[in-house]
């Protein structure tokens, strides 16, 4: 099963950013990273095959669906963090999951377990009867995964998801995924640390200036050498355009 599949897709904002003809796979069992420096348009790209922006040009599916029109079918299917975690903040980190897991399906006799099991995973037990608005800048974001992570989504989408998080949260963070991508799941996350997703990526794509450019072999010699290649050599090819 394709998780997510892009053709020909863009959006281009007032000012002309954006992001523009986009053909993009994420596969089952396959963890794929999106890297790109700040502006490159991730955020901008992750939106859009998630359904919250809406493309001016091309397609998406989910799982076979339009996610603009199938939001109840992929509630269960998809779990996503796109820049900031969302939480409601008087309620507790578990009171939060709960919520979450409900809106995603999770039948009501199995949130109970649902939650302790991510609660465990992330090592948020210690703070899952604290009120959102209380917890660390870092244990928000773990709490942001594990909503995004907890009904195990077939397809998962993660913008910067080691953003604040310690080298403990992060180690997490990379089994987790590892974890959710060898039991089937289609995963998506965009980074600018090379380092930290060479480790666990099948696929590596490059966007630049709002278009993909590229693919880097994660496990290859001299990445971030390789990666600064394609980007140079693509800033170059548009300036020689635009003079
Ligand atoms: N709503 C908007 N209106 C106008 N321009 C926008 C809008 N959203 C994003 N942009 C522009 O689109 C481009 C891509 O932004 P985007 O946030 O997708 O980049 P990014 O790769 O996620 O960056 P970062 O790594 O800094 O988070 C940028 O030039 C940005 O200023």
């Amino acid at each position: 099963m394709t998780g997510i599949e892009a053709a020909r897709l863009g959006r281009t904002f007032a000012g002309g950013a954006g992001v523009h003809d986009i053909d993009m796979r994420v596969d089952a069992g396959s963890l794929h990273a999106l890297i790109g420096l700040n502006g490159a348009g991730k955020s901008t790209l992750m939106r859009l095959l998630l359904g919250m922006l809406a493309p001016q040009r091309g397609s998406v599916r989910i799982a076979g669906h339009d996610p603009r029109r199938a939001e109840a079918e992929l509630g269960p299917l998809v779990g996503h963090l796109i820049e900031y975690p969302l939480a409601y903040g008087e309620l507790t980190a578990r009171a939060n999951l709960e919520l979450g897991a409900r809106l995603h399906g999770v039948p009501a006799a199995e949130v109970r377990t649902t939650v302790a099991r991510v609660l465990d995973e992330l090592d948020l037990e210690r703070f899952s009867d604290v009120r959102a608005r209380r917890l660390s800048l870092g244990n928000r974001q773990r709490l942001g995964l594990a909503s995004a992570l907890q009904h195990d989504p077939r397809v998962i989408v993660l913008d910067e998801p080691s953003n604040a998080l310690d080298p403990a949260g992060v180690v997490l963070l990379r089994e987790a995924l590892v974890r959710r991508a060898r039991d089937g799941a289609a995963v998506l996350v965009s980074s600018h640390h090379l380092d930290e997703v060479a480790r666990i990526a099948d696929v590596i794509t490059v966007i630049n200036g709002g278009r993909i450019i590229g693919s880097l072999e994660p496990r290859q010699s001299e990445l971030e050498h390789a990666f600064f290649e394609l980007v140079h050599a693509d800033d170059r090819a548009r300036a020689e355009v635009a003079a």
